[in-house]
């Protein structure tokens, strides 16, 4: 496949390029092979070539072609109470109604309901790869990958652990650190499995839910089963002011540093929010190459202050970010853009350092950013990247200035599900809106 048209991809942290009227080649195995732009000499030829084998996709006029999203933080199974009862503190939140939603997955059925909405509607909302937390159960998590295999999104999927009966329901954990243990490694060997008969690009993931929920011997278990298989690891880290509390009081160690004890801190590792994170928590993200999910819509309810996006990027973490459905009520990843912005001005106010991000700063963080936290050739349109791609129109082109930085601004602060009009993950196309007014 061939595409005509212009682009926008993050050139660096501050400045996202852009290149008008090109032709971006996708080879067999959905890889950009080839960017041609208007100036190179055989750009007709090649744009001919795409005519007569049938394989041109003009991008209208007033629509850009983008990156597609990486959704860095999202909870499955929250899906069907994103935007529900977010006026509670996490602790309540999760107990009350949290928990007994995600019970509810034991039901096969129910999973393959909430998990296909959820998928479609990422997909509709630019969102080609998600690193979701599943529930407890292994089975509804082999649902939640094979929804993602047959609609086309990437996928990092964790069978969560939580097995502190102190912390956890009795409706609703592993029963034991040797269960919570077995079946994340079931759920490692089914998902090669089905990777293997389905060739979708799934991989299983380790996943504790947070200090407070999992045991020590789950906590090193999982250290252990990550480094055995070589796998990602998520889990929640310093979100809440009562979550490093907590790590302080069991352990006499910070939130980070329990993680790292146990050996769930690497260059694999995403952590969600760090709202609470210090200087030397980042060192050590730093030192261990541990990412961050920012999910600036979930830190307005439930972090306690605003994620410090520039100091960590300064000190070199990777960061990208994250939905945190059903922490945060939105499945789009525009919304969390608009609000990484408006949450760090917040910051600046408060802050001697800067903190304002720009328009640019939080497309790299949607795109480059999250890629990178994946170890995943995505996030950019270039040569020798995953041709992950989203057709997006320009609801006010008609109406406003185009200069190319104003564009990139109103893509950013204005596009909804009705103007993102297709969606592609390695050169497939999984979402076409373009019957749609
Ligand atoms: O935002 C959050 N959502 C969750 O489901 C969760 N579990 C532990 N900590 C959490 N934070």
């Amino acid at each position: 496949m061939v595409f005509e048209g212009n682009y926008f991809s993050s050139a660096t942290f501050d400045k996202a390029d852009f290149t008008p009227d090109s032709l971006i080649c996708v080879d067999q195995s959905g890889i950009i092979d080839r960017v041609v732009s208007a100036s190179d000499s055989d750009y007709q030829i090649v744009k001919q070539a795409a005519m007569d084998n049938d394989i041109l996709k003009q991008i209208p006029k007033g629509s850009y072609l983008l990156p597609g999203f990486t959704d860095l933080h999202i909870h499955a199974p929250q899906w069907p109470q994103a935007g529900l009862a977010l006026d509670k503190p996490l602790n309540e939140w999760l107990n009350t109604y949290t928990f007994p939603l995600e019970a509810k997955f034991k039901d096969l059925q129910y999973a393959k309901k909430v998990y296909q909405s959820l998928i479609k509607e990422l997909l509709a909302n630019g969102t080609t790869t998600g690193l979701f937390f599943g529930s407890v159960h292994t089975d509804a998590n082999l649902v939640l990958a094979k929804v993602c295999a047959k609609l086309g999104q990437r996928a990092f999927i964790g069978k969560v652990a939580m097995d502190n009966p102190d912390q956890t329901p009795d409706y609703y954990r592993d029963e034991s650190s040797q269960v919570a243990l077995e079946e994340t490694e079931t759920f490692i060997l089914k998902m090669q499995a089905l990777q293997e008969q389905t060739n979708a690009d799934i991989t299983s993931v380790i996943t504790p839910r947070f200090v407070p929920s999992c045991t020590d011997e789950t906590l090193q278990g999982l250290g252990d089963l990550a480094k055995k298989y070589d796998l990602p690891i998520q889990s929640h880290c310093s979100e809440s002011i009562w979550e490093d509390h907590y790590a302080t009081e069991r352990f006499n160690l910070r939130d980070a540093e329990v993680l790292n004890k146990f050996g769930l801190l690497t260059d694999k590792s995403v952590m969600a929010h760090g709202t609470q994170l210090s200087d030397s928590d980042l060192d050590l993200f730093e030192k261990t190459q541990t990412a961050i999910a920012h999910c600036p819509i979930s830190n307005a309810y439930f972090g306690n202050s605003v994620m410090r996006v520039h100091d960590a990027y300064q000190k070199n973490v990777k960061i990208g970010l994250g939905t945190d459905i059903s922490g945060g009520f939105s499945p789009s990843i525009y919304r969390n853009m608009q609000q990484a912005i408006m949450s760090s001005q917040m910051l600046q106010d408060s802050s001697q350092k800067p903190a304002r991000l720009s328009a640019s700063n939080v497309f790299y963080l949607a795109t480059i950013g999250g890629a990178n936290a994946l170890h995943i050739n995505s996030g950019q349109i270039k040569a020798g990247f995953k041709a992950d791609l989203q057709i997006v129109q320009d609801q006010y082109f008609e109406l406003s200035s185009n200069n190319s930085d104003e564009i990139f601004e109103r893509l950013v602060y204005h596009t909804n599900k009705e103007n993102i009009k297709q969606v592609y993950v390695a050169g497939n196309l999984v979402h076409d809106n373009r019957g749609e007014k």
